[in-house]
């Protein structure tokens, strides 16, 4: 399905956070109208947008209202934890939901894309099972293992997640999983802990009426499940990249719609790995900020609204290191930004989240560099200079 081509469109974004601010400031410079929604005030996306709604978007009530009262065009979901049941609905009313409403149900668990992917489509994935009592999660630990992953199915940004090493460290990783999941699920994943030399987003934009087109690999580090940094392009090589665009394909073909998707995958030394997806801009993806003639967000954009992407292009090695809080703080203000700044080819995003709270992701750097070391270096040095105060 393709939209008409008429600007501007009127855009509802659920979940405000950094993602979305950018992809805010993507639709404004092509005058679209967006109204930000998320779960507290001034969220970042709130700061750019055309208006603001602060409502739980776990609530199908809560949506029903900000929906009939502004009546978008396009419902772009920025966040996993959303009544999903209640997009169908709105997509069956003829609001258009990226990529799909079924796509968000699919994504917004970890259970449900893994089927999908593994039982469904054949793909690849670590070993892995299901747990809702600790006693399943020991016995199924047992069955695939130690070292292993346990993550709650509804959560992101590594929330809830935890390494086991061993059986006397289950337990601990269940309550760990269990306090931060996310909505209302009491169901953990535990994956085969997969040893890769790399692991990598692949950005895949699906578009309405043309191919579906790939960034070039981004590879990141992550610590405790949360993105530390990320560099474009990734080395590794040919055969790998085809092979994950390939599953890439195969998996958002499935999901449908339009939109840019972040796929990751594990790369080991003989394989490449599927571990999961984000149905829209991936934050890891945030370095084509300064790596692309197009963003992400800008990507996200014209794949939603059926605008041609007749080129991407690399501009060479560049990285991201985030900002982190360390403590908690509802008064914000940096340091350092001057310092970071004076570097060529180093830039600063600075989010502006109302409040802080350890390891919360505050900002970014970016920048770019002869090679790869030199480009995350850099990023990482900036990022480092700029502190909370
Ligand atoms: N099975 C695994 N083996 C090895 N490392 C893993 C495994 N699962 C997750 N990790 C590590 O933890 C990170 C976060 O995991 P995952 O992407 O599943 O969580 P997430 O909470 O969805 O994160 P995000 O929302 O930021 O994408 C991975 O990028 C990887 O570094
Ligand atoms: N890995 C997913 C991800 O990075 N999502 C991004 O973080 C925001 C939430 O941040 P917060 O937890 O600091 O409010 C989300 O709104 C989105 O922009
Ligand atoms: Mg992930």
């Amino acid at each position: 399905m393709k939209k008409s081509l008429q600007l501007p469109q009127k855009l509802m974004l659920l979940g405000s956070g950094e993602l979305g601010k950018e992809f805010v400031i993507a639709a404004q410079r092509l005058g679209n109208y967006v109204i930000a929604v998320d779960r507290y005030a001034n969220a970042p996306a709130m700061q750019v947008a055309d208006c603001s709604e602060v409502i739980s978007m776990l609530s199908a009530e809560d949506l029903e209202a900000v929906v009939t009262k502004h009546k978008p065009d396009f419902i772009i979901p920025e966040i996993e934890a959303i009544r999903t049941e209640k997009l169908q609905e709105f997509e069956q009313r003829g609001i258009t939901v990226i990529p799909t409403a079924a796509a968000t149900n699919y994504t917004m668990n970890r259970d449900r894309i893994r089927e999908l992917a593994h039982k469904e489509l054949g793909i690849r994935t670590a070993k892995y099972g299901y747990a809702v009592s600790l006693e399943e999660l020991i016995a199924i630990s047992e069955e695939i293992g130690f070292p292993n992953v346990v993550k709650p199915v509804m959560s992101s940004s590594g929330k809830g997640q935890s390494v086991v090493n061993d059986r006397t460290e289950v337990e601990k990783a269940w309550k760990y999983a269990i306090e931060n999941s996310r909505g209302d699920s009491q169901k953990v994943i535990v994956e085969e802990f997969i040893n890769f030399e790399i692991e990598i987003t692949l950005l895949t934009i699906k578009q309405w009426d043309a191919e579906t087109i790939f960034c070039p690999p981004i590879g990141h580090r992550q610590e405790r499940g949360d993105y530390q940094e990320s560099w474009q392009p990734a080395c590794i090589s040919d055969d790998k990249i085809l092979a994950s665009q390939a599953i890439a394909k195969k998996v958002t073909d499935a999901l449908g719609g339009a939109g840019i998707f972040g796929v990751e995958f594990f790369i080991t030394k003989d394989e490449v790995i599927f571990s999961e997806l984000s149905p829209r801009p991936h934050d890891t993806g945030m370095v084509t900020l300064i790596s692309q003639n197009l963003n992400e967000f800008e990507l996200h954009l014209r794949a939603i609204l059926g605008l041609p992407i007749p080129h991407i292009e690399q501009l060479g090695y560049s990285a991201s290191a985030v900002i982190l809080a360390s403590e908690k703080s509802d008064s914000i203000a940096f340091t350092g930004v001057a310092e970071a700044l004076t570097e060529k080819d180093v830039d600063i995003r600075l989010f502006g989240k109302p409040t802080a709270h350890p390891y919360r992701r505050m900002g970014v750097a970016l920048a770019k560099g002869n090679d790869e070391k030199s480009a995350r270096e850099k990023a990482t040095k900036a990022a480092n200079k700029v502190k909370l105060v």
